[in-house]
């Protein structure tokens, strides 16, 4: 991803769990951690990786949804969830929900593993981030470079049904429709994942009415796009593509976190888009395995996304009530 694609107007301030606005003559802070596996370096190995998450976190999600799809859980790659954020130095193992402590060096606070790659690092200490045991390192912090190695990179330890150059038209990314699906994605990450960021951190009026009403105007758009011949069930047709991950991670937090939180509240998924809210739902509540038994009900965590989106948005900690239910039966 571009750095000019991710600069922000400076009427949006910085978020802790969110993409970093980028200002001009601030190019620096695009993360130094982008390696893939496999490569040379990071050879797909089992039991080799960790990624560290928290689940309140979007962009975890994304990742997280993949491993789970994929089956990457059972000995490939590792996952720990680091459950609780500290304002002055970021994210720990509080053991409420995750271990209390790093399980493979006993850390206390992720800047400790940051620190472990890179002792002068001083960027941002975020999640996702994908961790190496065998050297000791990270691989990789940004989630859609860890999403893309988990759709592939370790495909080679995966039965075949299972890896991607064999599932024809239900791969991720089939072929056919890889330029599609990455305008869409693009599209769907500047006006919806990060939409709703710029949205909640606004810091002028002119700014949140601006933002809100892209973010509105590409819901109409997607809502129109599921009436379309070949764009149902899912975004593009009978199978799930990246396109639905990375669209489900802010949907389902929308109603229930930045309807109310982010302010993002000129209508709702549930009683104003028809379309989206069944693609929302179907993807919820389906145990059949094109959603490989339900992992995106799995990894969705409502308590955690909303005591997580509360304690970034209000002072007082109060997690709003409603709505109830966090997602509507099929
Ligand atoms: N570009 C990154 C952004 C990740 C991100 O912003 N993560 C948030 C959690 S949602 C974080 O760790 N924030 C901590 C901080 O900025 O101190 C990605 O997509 O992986």
């Amino acid at each position: 991803m571009t750095v000019s694609k991710l600069r922000l107007q400076d009427s949006v301030k910085a978020p802790v769990c969110g993409e970093f606005p980028y200002r001009s003559g601030q190019s620096n802070l695009m993360s130094q951690f982008r390696s893939s596996v496999p490569s040379e370096r990071f050879p797909a190995e089992k039991d080799r990786y960790v990624l560290y998450v928290n689940h309140c976190c979007p962009w975890c999600h994304r990742a997280v949804i993949v491993h789970a799809l994929k089956g990457l859980g059972d000995h490939v790659v590792h996952i720990v969830e680091v459950d609780a954020r500290d304002p002055m130095h970021g994210w720990y193992f509080s053991g409420l929900r995750g271990p209390s402590r790093d399980p493979i060096y006993g850390f206390k606070w992720m800047k400790e593993l940051y620190q472990k790659a890179d002792p002068q690092y001083n960027g941002r200490i975020t999640v996702p981030m994908l961790w190496d045991k065998k050297t000791g390192t990270i691989v990789n912090n940004e989630s859609s470079d860890i999403l893309h190695m988990f759709i592939e990179g370790f495909d080679s330890l995966l039965p075949l049904g299972k890896r991607e150059a064999t599932k024809g038209a239900a791969a991720f990314v089939p072929k056919h429709l890889r330029v599609e699906i990455d305008q869409l994605n693009a599209w769907i990450y500047d006006n919806i994942n990060n939409g709703v960021y710029k949205v909640g951190f606004a810091t002028t009026q002119a700014a949140y009415n601006e933002h809100v009403m892209k973010l509105f105007q590409a819901f109409d758009k997607l809502e129109q796009h599921l009436s379309q011949p070949f764009h149902q069930p899912f975004l593009f047709g009978n199978y799930i593509t990246e396109a639905d991950i990375r669209l489900y991670t802010t949907l389902i937090r929308f109603d229930v976190a930045y309807y109310t939180l982010f302010k993002c509240n000129l209508k709702m998924i549930r009683t104003d888009y028809p379309r989206l809210h069944t693609w929302l739902r179907r993807l919820y509540w389906s145990e059949g395995p094109e959603t490989g038994n339900g992992a995106f009900k799995r990894t969705t965590f409502f308590d955690v996304i909303k005591r997580g989106y509360s304690s970034m948005a209000t002072e007082n900690g109060i997690i709003p009530i409603g709505p109830i239910p966090n997602v509507m039966p099929l």
